[in-house]
């Protein structure tokens, strides 16, 4: 038979059995719909917790089904991308498997019509190699064969055409995905994943991995699909919702949240760092965020004791101050009186201080309070018998030593009438002071308020007394704070002491606590912000992407990942991407030009060979408005459907946006924290982290960029955005610093 007509059979037959699981799945959900109306129905106050949990259980077998249902349904356009031909060493025959984003069983034989690219026999696919292959399967390896990889283009369900590749033709693929536009959101990119790109998604998931990889290397979206393997490989461990992912600002987890359902991880928690430590610690003044703080930077109106103190709070130094301020502040939860009732003893300090320091030590200091006040009241409960029994015994005796043995009958009378009353009074006292005493016991531990604690720390003797070796750099520090805490504020820098601290003495409960971290753009988070996140989690599943030639925030933030090896995740694997599928050579050669300007060197990218046309400079002179005008209804015409125009300041920003307007050209301006994505935006630098656009109008008239690391990075940041056309725009080419480039890698228009 025509060997496409049999790839057509076999795409039809792999719909229609679709479609009967589909229509079988629907059927089996109006009859478990129906036992959940009967067993409704039926509820009786007799037997309701049985069948309440008998309801429980068919929510949650209509729930699966709805994911089946759901994930089939999203199949039926493109059931698969690719099909391997492979021959087990042991078995006779060699078979095809079909690769798609989910799995399809056949509900008789078991055996798959799809295959889910998560699955270990799927990993063959993307090694590259044909012929001679292996892979792990539940820890057993397999040998055999392969013999053809297939790619397939199904377009709403019809199959448009296929072709065979082997690890040459492979860049084909990749080429046509690339040249295709972006659309505001993250690819699809299953099927054409990359040797190295797997490498980082299979790599062992029980270890914490560290990837540099280059602009556009796809490490968001490597990411991304490193979670769904994780998810999928570990589905018996962890839930979607056990993983938090960790964006550079709002606007960037809305750009990513569209990709997470076709990757089955829409229920991860996706958060900024400063939202995930204000809401986890309980944070009530207001933020100023490290955008505030870089705009600085950027505007050379900085403070001077405002960088020394984001450097030193994002420092390892820091974190043993902390370390030395949380133990001084452990030390005021040793109790040095008894646990009593009245006279009674309940329970010794050193008991009770051997809980708390002890017995307890792995949990906050808060949850120990809690545990030993449970204690104590358990404990109070079983002795306060035992006291009430011998204190009544007691005046029994004396009673009867009154009645038989007083002669007097006066004295006698007078005796009894007493011990009785006392007897009365001393059990009621008893009682009362029981009632009590666990409550006012309690009031000698300390309650700390997080914030307020945090804020101590930089009073001048508390800070000395946990680090008397002072310099100007710290007194700097300790104004910094001070100016800043007095207008009732934090800063960005100061989250991570508060979550650390936050950690220590309160926690966050083991229910919430995300299991896996996921953290782009790492290379702007400071070394003590990664050790909070850590201990804060208290797990060592963290993926870390990032890339240090785009670290704007170099005051403070990572500039080697040896130290986060070293320190803070010895047993990490580390990895790095270098190739580039973003955008083309020519945009590639003028930005990696610029980064040889950098004093260190930093990683450059290597983009994969798609050209197109040179980077342009188009200089503002009278008109140069119409000619924008033009120049995009061209790339339009080319197909190109989204703009950004990217400045160094918000300031700039704002001024374009405006002067644009007035010559029809609508541009959203995107502000941090408001706004959503659209086709055409203006935007400084530093929100445009981690996205992508077709065209990249970069602008810049009062606020040229120096030869400076700071504006050296934000520019390679920027030009590193588009997929096909950069456009500069600007008073002078040095403005851009486009003299430190060869002439030819741009054109003047
Ligand atoms: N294997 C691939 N096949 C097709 N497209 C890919 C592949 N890998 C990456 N891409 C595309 O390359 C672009 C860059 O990916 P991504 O944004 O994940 O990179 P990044 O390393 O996070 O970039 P940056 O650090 O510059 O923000 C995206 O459009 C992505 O879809």
């Amino acid at each position: 038979m025509d060997e496409f007509q049999y790839e057509k059979d076999r795409l039809d037959f792999t719909k229609a059995y679709m479609e009967r699981m589909i229509a079988a799945q629907k059927s089996g959900r109006a009859s478990l719909k129906q036992r959940q109306d009967d067993t409704l129905e039926n509820l009786d106050f007799q037997d309701s917790s049985l069948r309440y949990q008998e309801m429980l259980s068919h929510a949650n077998f209509m729930k699966m089904s709805r994911d089946q249902l759901d994930n089939l349904k999203s199949l039926r356009r493109k059931p698969y991308f690719a099909r391997i031909d492979f021959h087990r060493k042991e078995n006779p025959e060699k078979e095809q498997f079909y690769i798609g984003k989910v799995s399809l069983f056949d509900r008789e034989t078991q055996l798959p019509i799809i295959l889910d690219w998560r699955s270990p026999l799927a990993n063959v696919y993307y090694e590259g190699r044909l012929g001679e292959v292996s892979y792990e399967a539940l820890g057993v390896r397999y040998e055999g064969e392969v013999s053809l990889k297939r790619q397939y283009q199904i377009e709403e369900g019809e199959l448009m055409d296929y072709r065979d590749i082997d690890v040459t033709a492979k860049d084909d693929l990749l080429q046509e995905s690339l040249s295709q536009n972006a659309d505001g959101r993250l690819s699809e990119i299953v099927s054409t994943i990359q040797e190295e790109q797997n490498r980082v998604i299979r790599a062992d998931l029980r270890k914490p991995i560290i990837v540099q990889g280059a602009a556009g290397s796809g490490k968001t979206t490597i990411a991304l699909h490193r979670i769904s393997y994780f998810l999928y490989t570990m589905k018996e461990i962890f839930k979607p919702d056990d993983m938090l992912i960790l964006a550079p600002n709002r606007l960037f987890i809305q750009y990513i949240s569209e990709v997470l359902p076709e990757l089955g991880v829409q229920r991860a928690a996706q958060s900024t760092f400063m939202d995930f430590a204000v809401n986890t610690a309980g944070i009530q003044s207001p933020v100023i965020t490290q955008h505030e703080v870089l705009t600085q930077a950027v505007e050379g109106t900085m403070d001077r004791d405002g960088v020394t103190a984001a450097r030193l709070k994002g420092s390892r130094m820091f974190q043993t101050i902390m370390d030395t301020y949380i133990q001084s502040l452990k030390k005021q939860y040793k109790v040095e009186q008894d646990f009593t009732v009245l006279e009674f003893r309940i329970k010794k300090a050193r008991a009770i201080n051997r809980l708390f320091f002890e017995e307890y030590s792995y949990f906050p200091y808060e949850v120990r309070v809690r545990k030993i006040k449970a204690v104590l009241q358990s404990e109070l409960r079983r002795k306060k018998k035992q006291i009430l029994e011998k204190v009544a015994a007691k005046y029994d005796e004396a009673l009867d030593k009154a009645l038989y043995g007083m002669k007097d009958p006066d004295k006698r009378k007078i005796r009894v009438s007493y011990l009785i009353t006392r007897k009365e009074e001393r059990l009621t006292e008893i009682k009362k002071a029981a009632r009590t005493a666990v409550a006012s016991f309690m009031k000698q531990y300390p309650a700390f308020h997080v914030e307020k604690t945090y804020k101590k720390l930089f009073e001048e003797s508390v800070f000395l007394s946990v680090h008397p070796d002072d310099t100007e750099d710290w007194k700097a520090v300790r104004r910094y704070s001070h100016s800043t805490f007095a207008k009732g504020k934090v800063h960005s820098e100061d989250l991570a002491g508060l979550l650390y601290l936050f950690t220590f003495l309160k926690g966050i409960d083991a229910e919430e606590r995300p299991k896996k971290v996921v953290i782009d753009e790492a290379q702007d988070y400071s070394y003590f912000e990664i050790y909070a996140l850590r201990r804060a989690c208290q797990t060592n599943l963290f993926t870390i992407v990032g890339d240090l030639a785009q670290g704007i925030y170099q005051y403070r933030g990572i500039d080697t990942w040896g130290t986060l090896v070293e320190d803070i995740f010895p047993k990490a694997s580390y990895l790095t991407l270098q190739k580039t599928y973003r955008t083309t050579i020519e945009i590639m050669d003028l930005a990696n030009g610029l980064l040889t300007h950098l004093p260190v060197s930093l990683p450059r990218a290597e983009p994969v060979a798609r050209h197109g046309p040179l980077p342009q400079f188009l200089p503002i002179t009278p008109g140069w408005e119409e000619k924008v005008d033009q120049f995009c209804r061209g790339f339009v015409e080319e197909g190109m459907s989204s703009f950004a125009m990217i400045t160094k300041t918000m300031a700039e920003a704002e001024d374009v946006q405006k002067r644009l307007e007035t010559y029809g050209m609508t541009f959203t301006l995107l502000k941090e924290g408001e706004g959503s994505l659209s086709e055409r935006m203006v935007l400084p630098a530093y929100l445009a982290k981690g996205l992508e656009f077709d065209v990249v109008l970069l602008y810049n008239d009062r606020h040229p960029f120096q030869e400076s690391d700071l504006d050296l990075k934000m520019l390679y940041v920027a030009m590193t955005r588009p997929l096909h056309r950069l456009m500069m725009i600007g008073a002078d080419k040095e403005d851009f610093l486009l003299h430190l480039v060869q002439p030819d890698r741009f054109q003047e228009v």
